[in-house]
């Protein structure tokens, strides 16, 4: 017989990120975090290759990558709101956590398969966040897509790079949630 978990069952039904500009401090402490990265990193894994890794961002980090998405979006000649928008997702930021690709070479799981599972650490990181009270969003931008910003700012090595930037605070107001898929629209039942 089937043992239910329905708190878990409840969460998955009733979860939902919270905007990342709405988080503000305090942020979890390093020690609150221990928790919540080993479950995000409790993901399957075909191989066990890990093909992920962390680099948590604190302020101080946010400010200087803030600085450097405000020159690097100006020297791609990215549109000045776009830029903005880059600029002051970091700069507003308490605390964020960059979920890296680290693509493994290996002729039995293929990359694809590889980068789902960062997809799935990226969000179990957001629902273990949740889960433990804090508000969490899965971003990137135009900057988390850009080789030269990454490899600066975040010091990623060649081929790696941002699966998600995942912010993570207390949230100061409960926007309303957005419509969920209708699933019987996405559902095909096979039996035969
Ligand atoms: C790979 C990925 C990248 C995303 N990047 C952004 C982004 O840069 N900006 C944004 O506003 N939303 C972005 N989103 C969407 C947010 O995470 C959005 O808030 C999410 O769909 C909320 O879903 P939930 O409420 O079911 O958790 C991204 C989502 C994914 C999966």
């Amino acid at each position: 017989m089937p043992v239910p978990n329905p708190a878990a069952m409840e969460f998955f039904l009733t979860r939902r990120s919270r905007p990342a500009k709405i988080l503000r401090a305090p942020v979890p402490t390093r020690e609150e975090l221990e928790p919540i990265l080993t479950a995000a990193a409790r993901v399957p894994d075909h191989g066990k290759l890990e093909p992920w890794r962390f680099i948590v961002l604190e302020k101080a980090a946010l400010t200087r990558l803030a600085m450097l998405a405000e020159t690097r979006g100006a020297a791609m000649g990215l549109d000045p709101d776009r830029v903005i928008k880059g600029v002051m997702q970091l700069a507003d930021a308490d605390l964020a956590i960059a979920v890296v690709h680290v693509p493994r070479t290996t002729e039995k799981v293929p990359e694809i398969e590889q980068i789902l599972s960062a997809g799935a650490v990226c969000l179990t990181l957001v629902n273990a966040a949740l889960a433990s009270g804090w508000g969490a969003s899965w971003l990137t931008g135009w900057h988390m897509h850009d080789g030269e910003f990454c490899r600066e700012g975040l010091g990623l090595a060649e081929g790696e790079w941002v699966a998600g930037l995942i912010h993570i605070g207390t949230e100061t107001n409960t926007p309303p949630d957005r419509p969920r898929p209708d699933i019987a629209a996405i559902t095909t039942w096979v039996n035969e």
